[in-house]
């Protein structure tokens, strides 16, 4: 969260100011005229309208909380005490220094300390954290971090695995690369045959995340 120092609080208030939709579409207009084209021909007239709207899908993160959507647990497991194991989430992400597509995989695994969540609510936080400006070891974090501290298991693993277009189409141009992020927390962290077990469930990462 950004916490406005008392010199720059009434400008950091302001840029976080929620624009109105007329200001952002007038902000697309600026950016065609930029890239060197005319807001004004018919091909691009409905174009600010659909980016604004696709900012909307984009960045639905920033509107749901992570806490709330794994609050809903269940306990009658009859005593499975194994390991959960979700891998294999695709995720479509922006990075936070170009704008541009992040598109991989998250691995994700829990070891359960009574409560189990349903796994649908552990891709639904990777989406809440990926549908916002990102960069990789953030949300690796953030993904982990949530499920640690709601449901307090014995022990958490996030491993995710993505290709940055910012990468490769543009600046350095090199296709092909992945990047992986990994953080492991409790038994993960701690006990390295639970972390090979986890390892070996994803398996082998490389050239596996295509964008
Ligand atoms: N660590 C990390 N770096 C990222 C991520 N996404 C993008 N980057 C990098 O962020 C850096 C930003 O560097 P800058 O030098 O400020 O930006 P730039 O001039 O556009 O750099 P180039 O991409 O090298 O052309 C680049 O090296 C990107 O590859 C991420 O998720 N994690
Ligand atoms: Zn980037």
């Amino acid at each position: 969260m950004i916490v406005p120092g008392p010199a720059h609080g009434r400008r950091a208030a302001a840029a976080l100011e929620r624009p109105t939709r007329a200001e952002a579409e007038a902000a697309v207009r600026t950016l065609i005229r930029w890239a060197g084209d005319d807001p004004g021909r018919e091909g691009l007239l409905g174009t600010p309208d659909r980016v604004v709207r696709s900012y909307e899908e984009f960045f639905a993160g920033y509107h749901e909380d992570p806490v709330e959507l794994l609050s809903r647990t269940f306990e009658e497991t009859d005593g499975y005490d194994e390991m959960v194991v979700l891998r294999d989430i695709r995720f479509e992400s922006h990075c936070e220094h170009h704008m541009v597509p992040i598109i991989g995989k998250a691995h994700v695994a829990y070891l359960p300390r009574k409560r189990v969540v349903g796994i649908s609510k552990l891709a639904r936080v990777i989406e809440v954290y990926a549908k916002r400006l990102q960069i990789q070891e953030k949300m690796t974090s953030q993904i982990a971090n949530s499920i640690d501290e709601v449901l307090q298991p014995l022990g958490v693993a996030v491993v995710v695995e993505a290709s940055h277009q910012c990468m490769t189409t543009r600046g350095v141009h090199k296709p092909g690369v992945s990047m992986v992020t990994s953080r492991m927390l409790g038994a993960f962290r701690d006990d390295p045959t639970t972390r090979r077990e986890f390892l070996a469930m994803i398996g082998n990462p490389t050239n596996r995340v295509e964008a």
